[in-house]
């Protein structure tokens, strides 16, 4: 049985991420970015896919952790049956050259025997290197990847005939080890490790300084902390990208084949993560991401796509690695996500969203942006009535989704607002009628009047979360009696312990999304009701879904894409920037209400027209 999500943490240099367990195994690392190969894949096999493990070594021993202050740098305390005491802390520099990790062992009681046990295995656990032995390190080589380990004890090569590295030592109060991994490319024989011990103080304080920056001031400060460093962590720096998360293939179910690559920036997991961060202050991670947004776009609308490699990259073709065997045996392993070729027309709304509101943030304006928005909207006119893959990116024939039209309508609602509130130049009469043909649309053909509530495609009698979103993007107002009877009806038929599914899943599932059922509770809609919640005023019955939801996090404050009630576990990717996004967001709108923070972004003044 694989180990539980919950028992990873994330470190991460802003440009890949490393999980760690509450063992001490590095089991996850992709080098030299998020969606490079995994050196270290155990998470989707076992040690023999690719770890590094850091521990005291027999039985008994008891671990705690958390990370140190407002940063990534994580600390697990091994506490033996015997009384001793070791400490070890994990972090990734935030990189200027290559990417490196440190591992750094210090005795806090007794005298206690570590074991180190290096086994890295190039290209997601396929290939093990060759081992060379320096005099002073230890390289790692096989095709393009280079490791280079240092450690301050020295260490022995290999022994004949194995392809692992072990290291034994004791360590006595206030003693210190610390192991140096680096990458980087085979043709070069060595790398300039920095000398550790002042990095772990420099990562610290690098994310001390940054998460000491956010404007959120209220009773959640330590969960929107963690989330805002967590979402900070997925951001890939170069390029300003954001990854939805750092990992593939968590599934969405245990033993089950809903399993996808999320090492890549979705135009609708970006946009939201932007508008977290600009509500929390973050200008300048929104210009990089508008930056790189207008770079990825470039070119016609009819080319634009959903997703797009953290630089921009356009083809990701969904592969599978049968050789490994899967979390919790979980298969297929895909790398590459085939989503990238639908077409899914919410993205022209968050696009249209996203612009608008950095512009009403302040962000310096950018001559391209308006031009590719006016560019977008020419497409949109022509294609909002045609089909489209969802939000949720189903793999079955295309439908005309509710929540895509609704997005269509954000799409009319930011360009008109563009030209009447910060006097943009644009066809203004013709996108005021086309904002008022989709609304019209949608509340007609979305909408079942029978059953009080909208649908999840035209005519259908299946239900979408998704529709919690209307009255944040100011289709609708909580308290219009249309979505009280979608939140009903979200209450009734998608609701299971108070967490809520995205779609109705029954014997017709397979034929709108394309695959076998089965999937745990979606954490992103479970927020969005509590938003409905607070955003019609049952500000207590919100606080405790955002309470509820507050509660599944793991001991160090993150969060999986979904979670199954029935097993008690997160599923999904991890940690997922989906799921981070809304805490963010709930906390601040629950602050407002407790009058705690008033100085949320300009969003939160834009009020639902009814
Ligand atoms: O469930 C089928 C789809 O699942 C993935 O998409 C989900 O993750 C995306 C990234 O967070 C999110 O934007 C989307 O709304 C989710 O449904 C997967 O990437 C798809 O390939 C898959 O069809």
């Amino acid at each position: 049985m694989s180990i539980p999500l919950e028992d990873y943490a994330m470190i991460g240099d802003t440009r890949t991420a490393a999980l760690v367990s509450r063992s001490g195994d590095v089991d996850w690392l992709c080098l030299p970015r998020f969606d490079s190969p995994a050196c270290f894949a155990a998470l989707l096999g076992g040690p023999e896919h690719g770890c590094w493990s850091l521990a005291p070594r027999g039985e008994g021993w008891r671990a705690t952790r958390r990370y140190v202050g407002d940063s990534l740098v994580l600390e697990t305390v091994f506490e033996g049956p015997d009384g001793g005491s070791v400490r070890v802390v994990d972090c990734m520099p935030v990189r200027r050259h290559w990417p490196d990790l440190i591992r750094r062992v210090e005795g806090v009681t007794g005298r206690v025997s570590v074991r180190g046990l290096f086994t890295p295995r190039f290209d997601y656990g396929s290939t093990v290197p060759w081992f060379r032995h320096d005099g002073r390190r230890l390289h790692a080589v096989a095709g393009p990847d280079h490791l280079v380990l240092g450690c301050d004890l020295g260490l022995a090569p290999p022994r004949d005939g194995e392809d692992h590295v072990v290291t034994d030592f004791d360590v006595s109060p206030g003693e210190i080890v610390e192991f140096h991994l680096g990458w980087t490319t085979s043709e070069r024989r060595d790398l300039p490790l920095d000398e550790p011990r002042d990095a772990v103080e420099r990562t610290r304080e690098w994310w001390r300084e940054w998460a000491g920056r956010h404007r959120y001031q209220g009773r959640y400060d330590q969960a929107v902390t963690r989330s805002l460093l967590t979402l900070k962590g997925l951001t890939y720096a170069p390029t300003g990208g954001i990854v939805a998360a750092p990992t593939t293939s968590l599934p969405e179910k245990l033993g089950g084949v809903r399993n996808w690559d999320y090492r890549f920036c979705w135009i609708r997991d970006a946009t939201f993560v932007l508008l977290a961060l600009l509500d929390a202050g973050y200008r300048e991670e929104a210009r990089d991401w508008r930056e790189w947004l207008l770079r990825a776009v470039a070119g016609t609308p009819e080319q634009m796509q959903i997703m797009y490699g953290v630089d921009g990259t356009r083809r990701l073709p969904e592969t599978e690695l049968d050789w490994l065997p899967g979390y919790a045996g979980s298969r297929p392993v895909h790398t590459g996500n085939e989503a990238t070729n639908q077409f899914q027309t919410d993205v022209y709304g968050e696009v249209m969203e996203a612009m608008h509101l950095a512009r009403l943030e302040g962000i310096p304006p950018d001559e391209d942006a308006w031009r590719l928005q006016r560019a977008l909207m020419d497409f949109l006119e022509s294609h909002w009535q045609d089909p489209d893959n969802g939000i949720w990116e189903v793999r079955g024939p295309r439908r005309h989704f509710t929540h895509s039209k609704m997005m269509a309508w954000a799409a009319g609602d930011r360009a008109v607002r563009a030209i009447e509130d910060i006097s943009l130049d644009g066809p203004l009469d013709r996108w005021r009628r086309l904002r008022q043909e989709i609304r019209d649309e949608v509340c007609e053909k979305g909408y079942d009047p029978e059953r009080e509530t909208f649908t999840q495609y035209y005519g259908s009698r299946s239900l979408d979360a998704s529709m919690l979103m209307a009255p944040e993007i100011g289709f609708l107002p909580a308290d219009d009696p249309r979505m009280r009877g979608t939140v009903r009806a979200v209450e009734r038929e998608l609701t299971t312990d108070g967490l809520v599914m995205r779609y109705t899943m029954d014997k017709h599932t397979e034929q709108v999304d394309g695959l076998p059922e089965g999937e745990g509770a979606f954490l992103a809609c479970t927020f969005w009701l509590a938003d409905c919640y607070v955003l019609r005023g049952d500000v207590e019955r919100g606080r405790e879904v955002f309470e509820h939801l507050l509660d599944l996090r793991n001991d160090v404050g993150l969060l999986a894409e979904q979670y199954d009630p029935a097993a008690g576990r997160l599923m999904g990717n991890f940690p997922q920037a989906l799921s981070h996004i809304p805490m963010v967001n709930t906390a601040f709108r629950l602050a407002e209400h407790d009058g705690e923070a008033g100085q949320r972004a300009a969003r939160s003044r834009k009020r639902p027209e009814a």
